[in-house]
């Protein structure tokens, strides 16, 4: 994991100077034992254990840290003692080789809403789950006055545990929290970022090398002068350094590449985490998986199979108490334009030569170039209005007056490449609708001939296959066949092969911060977006944002709780589809 990584990085550094004074090369072999019930994130991060380098012990062995190492010596019995009172650390550190590392988390928007909804309760998950290493604090940072303890008082609502592993969860919750500190400061001055250092440090004292992760959970106007301080003060100068920055990543292709400047001015890309939550999703991760490990979809997997491809989101929810962020975004930058088009990119992309970040996130980047930039025309737009007593989007005072944002959007894209060529993506994504879900769709083209055309009542659509990928809730899988309905007569009717999540595996989902978390613990940037990608992203959506801006477009309004405005339709029926989810919602009620 990420101490073997680094382990491997200090491994190769080490032969990459024998090498230069002709010294003998040492392999770079792992001694780590790693327990049997691994998950399969576990077993990949093993894998990257098994070319690691042994940690400090052996790379210290050159005789550049033997002080280092004779201390180590010195805290390993405390670390053993402490190990015994603790069993999450103890399988910690079973798996994960920390002696000589230590890893801050900071998360900068403590006081935040994301702070407290998604990343303190991923923490403690990681740490509940015995995957963080031994020597490992959080530290929370805002402008906010608390003292450590109000900090802690804070986060203890936020944390919970999990339906099926419970276990010594509450007593796992006290030691989380006497790892949590508190530093308040600006965001856009040195000093508080000086002053998180120096505590930093002290917690870090114990260990050589001190990793240090940022998280960004701070609106995007001080991002920049954040990102600044805290990698000119507050940087680690004995370790790594990774911030995570969460969207948005500017409104346009041209803001966008000013904040990838302003970032890299501080920053190396490799330091960079772009997240994405969608990608650290289970059924988003399962997506390759289905593909390429499957040798009955990927036959499949093009125009020559596929009719359309439908991307859709939906929430029940409106915007309320987030109007002055969403307001200046609309619902095609808060989602279309990154979670959804991430989606795409992964459905669509050719197998990568291997797992690798790099390799994943080059074969992502082709589709995006390869598609063409969204037409005006292949664009619907929508704005919830109240019924009853649910409000309007206009209703909520943070929301300007006669705004045209729009809470709901229908597009239509295309891949101009040789697998895709002609195939419409239709993505759907609106606020303030009857109910919430996220599902891909993989409409199949009709079978040609069929010898069952009169068995299949009068629409031959609807004796289409459809490949349906719901990513949330209810996880599942299904697949929509025909099938003869059991008896005497020869009638057909359309029926699923059925994975659902919950009564095949019967766990709890990892959230996508966890997963995202531990990957940037890891250094594993297959589930963020590097910068070509990014901009290959603002590059299909800059003009016609651009363009509804200029031409003040009026979005059609729809009910606060319906399936979203009629223009949907249209634009659907105008590339010959139809919208699944309607007929799968007739279906499931
Ligand atoms: N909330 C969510 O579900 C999601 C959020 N995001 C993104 O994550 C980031 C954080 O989101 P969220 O937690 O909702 O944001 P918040 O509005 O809750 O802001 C986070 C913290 O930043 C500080 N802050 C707020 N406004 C300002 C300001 N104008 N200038 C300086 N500091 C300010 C506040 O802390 P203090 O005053 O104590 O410094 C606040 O607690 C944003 O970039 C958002 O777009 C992305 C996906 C989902
Ligand atoms: O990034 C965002 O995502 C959430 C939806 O996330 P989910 O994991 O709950 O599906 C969305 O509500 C929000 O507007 C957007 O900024």
């Amino acid at each position: 994991m990420l101490h073997k990584w680094g382990a491997a990085q200090r491994c190769a550094a080490r032969n990459e100077s024998a090498k230069s004074n002709k010294q003998a090369i040492r392999p770079c072999v792992a001694r780590l034992s790693v327990r049997s019930a691994l998950s399969s994130r576990q077993i990949r991060c093993s894998a990257i254990e098994q070319s690691a380098a042994p940690t400090l012990s052996r790379a210290s062995s050159n005789g550049s840290s033997s002080g280092v190492v004779a201390e180590l010596d010195e805290k390993q019995e405390a670390e053993q003692q402490a190990v015994a009172a603790d069993p999450v650390l103890a399988y910690n550190l079973e798996k994960n080789d920390w002696t000589a590392s230590s890893l801050s988390v900071v998360v900068l928007g403590a006081s935040g809403d994301l702070a407290k909804k998604k990343i303190f309760p991923a923490l403690f998950s990681l740490y509940y789950e015995g995957l963080l290493p031994e020597n490992f604090q959080v530290f929370g940072y805002a402008r906010s006055k608390m003292t450590d303890a109000e900090f802690r008082d804070m986060i203890t609502s936020t944390l919970t545990c999990r339906v099926n592993a419970r276990e010594r969860c509450a007593e796992a919750q006290e030691r989380f929290l006497k790892r949590c500190f508190y530093q308040a400061g600006p965001y856009d001055e040195p000093g508080g970022f000086q002053a998180l250092s120096t505590r930093l440090g002290e917690q870090e004292a114990v260990k050589p090398r001190a990793n240090r992760m940022f998280f960004l959970s701070i609106p995007p106007n001080v991002f920049l002068s954040a990102t600044g301080n805290a990698a000119d003060h507050a940087r680690s100068k004995s370790g790594w350094t990774r911030v995570i920055v969460e969207k948005p990543f500017g409104r346009d292709s041209a803001s966008s590449a000013e904040l990838g400047r302003g970032l890299a001015q501080h920053l190396a890309e490799d330091e960079i985490y772009r997240i994405d939550h969608y990608l650290g999703k289970e059924l988003i991760e399962n997506l390759t998986v289905l593909r390429f490990s499957n040798r009955v979809f990927e036959p499949l997997w093009s125009r020559q199979y596929i009719r359309n491809v439908q991307i859709i989101f939906s929430e029940n929810f409106g915007t309320e108490g987030r109007g002055g962020y969403f307001d200046q975004y609309g619902i095609i930058r808060d989602v279309i334009q990154n979670h959804l088009l991430q989606i795409v990119a992964l459905f669509a992309m050719e197998q990568p030569v291997s797992l690798d970040a790099e390799d994943i996130r080059n074969e992502k980047v082709k589709v995006l170039r390869s598609m063409k930039v969204v037409a005006p025309e292949d664009v619907v737009m929508g704005q919830y209005r109240a019924r009853g007593k649910l409000p309007g989007y206009l209703d909520d005072k943070t929301v300007p007056e006669g705004s045209l944002t729009p809470t709901f959007a229908a597009i239509a894209m295309f891949i101009n490449n040789h697998r895709w060529d002609g195939v419409p993506f239709l993505f759907k994504a609106g606020k303030a609708l009857h109910k919430r879900y996220a599902e891909i769709r993989v409409q199949f083209r009709h079978v040609p001939g069929n010898l069952y055309r009169d068995k299949q009542g009068a629409d031959p659509d609807a004796a289409c296959n459809e490949l349906v990928i719901r990513i949330q809730p209810k996880e599942a899988i299904y697949l929509k066949i025909n099938n003869k309905v059991p008896g005497l007569g020869l009638r057909l009717e359309q029926t699923r092969l059925d994975l659902q999540y919950q009564q095949q595996y019967q766990v709890e989902l990892p959230d996508a911060y966890e997963r995202l978390l531990l990957d940037v613990v890891n250094g594993d940037k297959r589930l963020f977006i590097r910068y070509d990608e990014l901009q290959a992203a603002w590059d299909l959506y800059t003009p016609v944002l651009h363009e509804l801006e200029r031409s003040q477009a009026a979005p059609e309004l729809y009910p606060y709780g319906s399936r979203g405005p009629l223009g949907a339709h249209y634009l659907a029926a105008r590339h010959n589809v139809r919208w699944g989810d309607l007929a799968d919602d007739a279906d499931d009620e």
